[in-house]
Parts: structure tokens; sequence; C-alpha cells
């Protein structure tokens, strides 16, 4: 059988490096044939060296250039090409089979949409393409028949618990019809989960990023910490699953071991398990609908000290609330609400707030913005471009 063609969209990051872990367990299938990153030139050169993709892009053009000759000077081969036009065209190359979403951020949207328009295989760990253009993603989904299955380990063990009719529906999954009765979303409730409320000011950012279970970039850590993380996976199974408010169910599991779970309604509830290592999700979207092995351990069930459950509780966790209620408000809010948490947790890892402030911020935000009907991209764009002006405002006058 033909290897596999991946291009891994942000190849530098937790799941890019994660995703060429995978592929190294399964060279005679895989191959990496673009990598792409934002402007980690040392690490990309030795993803290029290790891997030699044909293609290598960086977004920033000086960041490029010194990776161009940096790989010329070593003799790849490796084609080197920078600027958000060519990662697009990367997303949607008609040698490229599959397509791993991993750029970190709203920027990571236009060339998700590439890889859906062009009708590829995409594996989306992007979750801020669906939290800032919920129903044009999904449209666009539909429009081009494009495969898309879910990495973030939540959705995808929400995935993996449907059944096979409902997989081949991603985005306009009938939950009734299939005797769903909830999602259960479940969340680890970060490393700040027992900490005293009266401490919270005083959080620093290492603290912040030291997640108890999983091993993530910077920004998804801070917001596993506040919670916005699952805020923002709320709305990402919303709009994945097709499911109403009612249909949801958030839960805080503090071991991570269950991913999430389908309740049904003759009372069975069917939970993906495993230990927190994302290349379980990366391996079952890359093989789907076989399996191929991950590197992952086995689950030692006679090691686990334990699974517990409890209810979020929004006063320690205001971002959960803001994100739930901003996709009641529509689609302005929740775009703005992502572009705003992304200034301020920015500005938090800067040491320019404090993170308790993150909240505020948002909040801030997502008041001030003005409702407004989103229809095409340049309208998510437009509402994005307005909320980081009015993060950046709030973070200078301290929101005042
Ligand atoms: N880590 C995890 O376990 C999980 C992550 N996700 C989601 O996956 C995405 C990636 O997360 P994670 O890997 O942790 O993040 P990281 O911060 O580790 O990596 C981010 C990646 O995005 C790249 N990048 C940043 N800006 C740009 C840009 N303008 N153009 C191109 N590439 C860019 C970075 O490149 P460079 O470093 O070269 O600048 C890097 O490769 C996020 O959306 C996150 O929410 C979802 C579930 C789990
Ligand atoms: C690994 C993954 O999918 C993360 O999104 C994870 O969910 C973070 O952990 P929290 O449950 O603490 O947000
Ligand atoms: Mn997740």
């Amino acid at each position: 059988m033909k290897k596999q063609n991946l291009t891994i969209l942000g190849s530098t990051g937790s799941i890019g490096t994660s995703t060429l872990s995978v592929i190294e367990h399964n060279p005679e299938q895989y191959q990496a044939f673009a990598l792409v990153g934002g402007r980690n030139v040392d690490l990309m050169v030795q993803q290029c060296v290790k891997f030699q993709p044909q293609f290598a892009a960086l977004d920033d053009d000086r960041a490029a250039k010194k990776l161009r000759e940096k790989l010329t000077a070593l003799g790849s081969k490796t084609q080197v090409l920078s600027g958000q036009k060519a990662i697009c065209e990367l997303a949607a190359h008609p040698d490229a089979d599959q397509v791993m979403a991993a750029i970190v951020g709203a920027v990571g949207l236009l060339p998700t949409l590439s890889a859906v328009q062009a009708s590829k295989k995409v594996l989306l760990a992007n979750k801020e393409s669906l939290v800032t253009c919920g129903q044009i993603f999904i449209d666009a989904v539909k429009k081009s028949q494009a495969r898309l299955l879910p990495v973030d380990s939540e959705h995808n063990a929400i995935f993996q618990s449907l059944p096979p009719e409902a997989q081949q529906k991603i985005g306009f999954c009938p939950l009734q019809e299939l005797g769903v009765s909830k999602i259960v979303l479940t969340g680890s409730g970060g490393p700040f989960r027992y900490t005293d409320l009266s401490e919270f000011d005083g959080i620093t950012p290492a603290q912040a990023v030291a997640h108890p279970n999983w091993s993530m970039g910077k920004k998804i850590s801070v917001d596993s910490a506040t919670m916005m993380n699952k805020g923002l996976e709320y709305i990402e199974a919303r709009w994945l699953f097709n499911a109403s408010g009612d249909e949801m169910e958030v839960i805080i599991h503090p071991q991570s071991i269950i991913h999430s779970m389908v309740r049904y309604i003759d009372g069975s509830v069917i939970a993906q398990m495993g230990n927190p290592d994302m290349r379980t999700p990366i391996a079952e979207t890359m093989a789907y609908p076989n399996r191929i092995v991950s590197g992952v351990a086995p689950l030692d069930f006679y090691q686990l000290n334990g699974l517990t459950f409890l209810a979020p509780d929004f006063n320690r966790y205001p971002n959960l609330k803001l994100a739930i209620d901003a996709f009641a408000a529509g689609q302005y809010a929740t775009t703005a609400m992502n572009a705003a948490n992304e200034i301020a947790v920015e500005a938090f890892l800067n040491g320019q707030i404090k993170f308790t402030d993150i909240a505020q911020v948002n909040q801030h935000v997502v008041e001030k913005i003005q409702p407004q009907k989103i229809t095409e991209i340049d309208d998510v764009l437009a509402v994005d471009r307005v909320a980081r002006e009015l993060a950046q405002k709030c973070i200078l006058q301290k929101c005042s």
C-alpha cells in the first residue's frame, strides 16, 4: 500500500511532535510530506533532517530565510516556503493525504479551512477553528465532503464512543436517532483544583503551565488552568456532535484516565480510557477506521488510585461559564471571547496581568463587542480583530 503523506500544521508544537512520533512508530505506512511552523527554526531544522519532508514552511519570513540557509548548508532537499498563503497552499496540496491541524490559536483557522476546502482527511486538533466559525466550518466540511476527525482527546473519546453511523456524520450527527441522551465532557480541573481561591491572584505563569496530567503547549496549559479549555471544548463539542445545551454535561475527572463519555437512553454509558498521552487520539485519527501502534504504554489498572468525579464550580472557573453563555449568545460572542482569551493569556504569560485578570478581560470583551450576525469568514476575521483591540485596551487601562 502507498504510504500516506501527512502535512503537519504546527509540527514544531506539542501535537506536532507527538504526530511525528506516531509516524516514527509506523514508518511503512506514513511519512511527513510537509512540516509547518511559526518561527522555531532550530526545531524545524532537526525535524527536516530527521523526516526529510518535501516541504517545510514557517509563517515568519525571516525565520523561513534562516531555515532555508541552514537546510541548504546541510544539503537538504526540502523546499522551504514562508507566509500564510504558502501554508494554506500546503494544507491543500494535491499530494497531501492527511492534514494534521495543530497550529495554536485563531491563526490556525485559514490553513485548516484550506485543508477542508480541498476535501482532505483533516485531523482536527486546533479547537479554535470551530470556536471562531462553527457553522461556517461545518458547512465547508459538508460542501467539500472532507473527512473531519477530532483529535482533541475528549472529542476523540466521544467520537470513539458513538456508533459508526454517527462517525460518518461528524458535524451533523443525529444524536436523538442514535439513542444518545448526553455527551459527557470530562476535564481535569487543572493544577488549581484544590488551591484556595484567596491564592489565585498570586498564581505565576510557571505554576499555571504545569498541568498535572498532560504535556502541552503553554497557551492550552493556561486554558486548562482557568478551564477556558473546557469552555472551548464545550463549544467544539456542540458543533462537532450537533449537540444541544441539554445534551451536554461537563464533569471534572482529576485523573484524566477517562477522556469523555456518551450516555444512552437505556442507561448505558460508553467511555474511552487510556493513559493521558495525545499519541493515542492522534494514531486513532491517522489510521481510522483501522488501528496502529502509537508508542503509548498500556493502561495499568493496578496502578490507578481510583477514578473520581466532581462538578465544576463556576466561582473557581468563571471562564467555563463565560464560554457556555457565549455559545448561547451566538457566533460573534464565541469568536470575540476566543480572541480576547488569546490576548489575555499572552499578557498573563508575559507578566502583564494577574491570573484572575484573564477571565475579567474575557468577560469585558464579550460584554463590549457589538452583537452581530456572522455569515462569512470576513465577518469572523473582523470580530476577531475588534475583540483583540478591546482586550489590549482593557489590559492597558485595567478594564476601566
Ligand atoms: N497539546 C495538546 O495536548 C492538545 C492541543 N490541542 C490543540 O492543538 C493546537 C496546538 O496545541 P499545542 O501543540 O499544545 O501548541 P504548541 O504551542 O505546543 O504548538 C503550537 C504550534 O503552532 C505553531 N504556530 C504558532 N503560530 C503560528 C503561525 N502564525 N503560523 C504557523 N504556525 C504557527 C507553532 O510554531 P512555532 O513553535 O514554530 O512558532 C507550533 O508548531 C491548539 O489549538 C490546542 O488547543 C488540542 C488538544 C490537546
Ligand atoms: C489533552 C487534551 O485534550 C487537552 O485539551 C486536555 O483536555 C487538557 O486538560 P484539561 O482537561 O485539564 O483541560
Ligand atoms: Mn482536550
